[in-house]
């Protein structure tokens, strides 16, 4: 069905909502198929709505993380609702979780590879808000995790897309009241162990208390400014990745001469490239220093390479190498 559902009455909630992914569809995919990743929570199933009455042609998927007893019952529910409000398609994606990096990276890295691999080619929409995003801000600025964690979410990193990054929770929930749909509240959502509900529902109010308001939009633009700015310095990272010639290792005149956060992000790019991809701020300024401060230190290590052997970066003959060192 290429037409919006029979229950999607115009309230200002879901206008909005509409409005937002009309915007993100007219920048980023004009004319395509969407799917929706849809958890079956408000903003996910607002979001089904919205993309509905704005693309042509919309699939939901829902994962199934299988860790909980219902939750087979809960994605089948979701699929039950997107087909109502009028998804071509909603498919139920089985996933099993690993261990690796504690359950919730190992359920966030099934969760997108099952969406990869159902998605057809077509992008798929998010349900994140704009407090999701000063979630994210707050949580990148506490840890001190870099400029890439407080950027945030970014609109579109293809194929995702979040088109609701500008729109408040209380709409999407809101929406789905107007629509007629009773959203699944997720225990997690409200469980005080995961840092992030803490984050939600005490430092966030407080902040908001304290300041006067205006915190999480503040928060979700200072988001936005970032990554326009990390934009610029990563497009002179590339340019001088290529004039440090990557290929024979980095040439470090070349490097001295870059203001060092082009530098930084230049070194970690080249790492990426080589499949280092577990790099720190302090791996980082350590290669640094083979640069500015060069008084003959030794290599320095930049993450693992499997068992009994780790990736350094050593200087050689004005060159920054990338090398495997054996652990004895
Ligand atoms: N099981 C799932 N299947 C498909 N998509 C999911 C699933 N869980 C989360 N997502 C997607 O990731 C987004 C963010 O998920 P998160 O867990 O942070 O929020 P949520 O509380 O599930 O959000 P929502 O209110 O949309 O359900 C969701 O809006 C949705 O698009």
């Amino acid at each position: 069905m290429d037409q919006p559902g029979p229950r999607l009455a115009e309230t200002p909630a879901v206008s909005a909502l509409r409005q937002a992914v009309r915007r993100w569809l007219a920048e980023y995919a004009a004319g395509r198929s969407v799917g929706v990743a849809l958890s079956g929570g408000a903003d996910s199933t607002a979001l089904t709505a919205a993309a509905v009455a704005e693309a042509g042609s919309v699939t939901a998927l829902v994962v199934d993380h299988g860790l909980q007893s219902d939750s087979a019952a809960v994605a089948a529910q979701a699929a039950a609702t997107a087909r109502e409000l009028g998804c071509v398609a909603a498919r139920v994606l089985p996933v099993r979780v690993g261990r690796a990096g504690g359950p919730e990276a190992a359920a966030r890295r099934a969760r997108y590879a099952a969406l990869d691999a159902a998605r057809a080619g077509s992008p798929v929409l998010f349900g994140h808000t704009l407090d999701d995003q000063a979630e994210s801000v707050l949580l990148g600025l506490g840890r001190g995790s870099g400029p890439r964690s407080i950027q945030g979410m970014r609109p579109f990193d293809p194929p995702w897309g979040r088109p609701l990054l500008a729109v408040r929770r209380t709409v999407t929930r809101q929406a789905c009241a107007d629509l007629g749909v009773t959203p699944y509240e997720d225990p997690h959502n409200s469980a005080p162990e995961f840092t992030r509900v803490r984050l939600r529902t005490e430092a966030l109010p407080l902040l908001e208390q304290i300041l006067g308001g205006g915190v999480a939009p503040a928060l979700a633009r200072t988001a936005t400014q970032l990554q326009e700015d990390g934009a610029v310095l990563d497009a002179a990272a590339v340019e001088l990745l290529t004039n440090a010639g990557a290929g024979a290792g980095l040439s470090v005149a070349v490097l001295a001469a870059a203001p060092p956060a082009v530098r930084r992000r230049t070194v970690r790019a080249w790492l990426r490239g080589a499949g280092v991809t577990a790099s720190t701020d302090r791996h980082l300024r350590a290669v640094d220093r083979l640069v500015t401060d060069w008084h003959g230190q030794g290599p320095v290590a930049v993450g693992g390479a499997g068992t009994g052997a780790r990736l350094v970066v050593a200087r050689r003959h004005g060159r920054l190498a990338l090398e495997r060192a054996v652990v004895s």
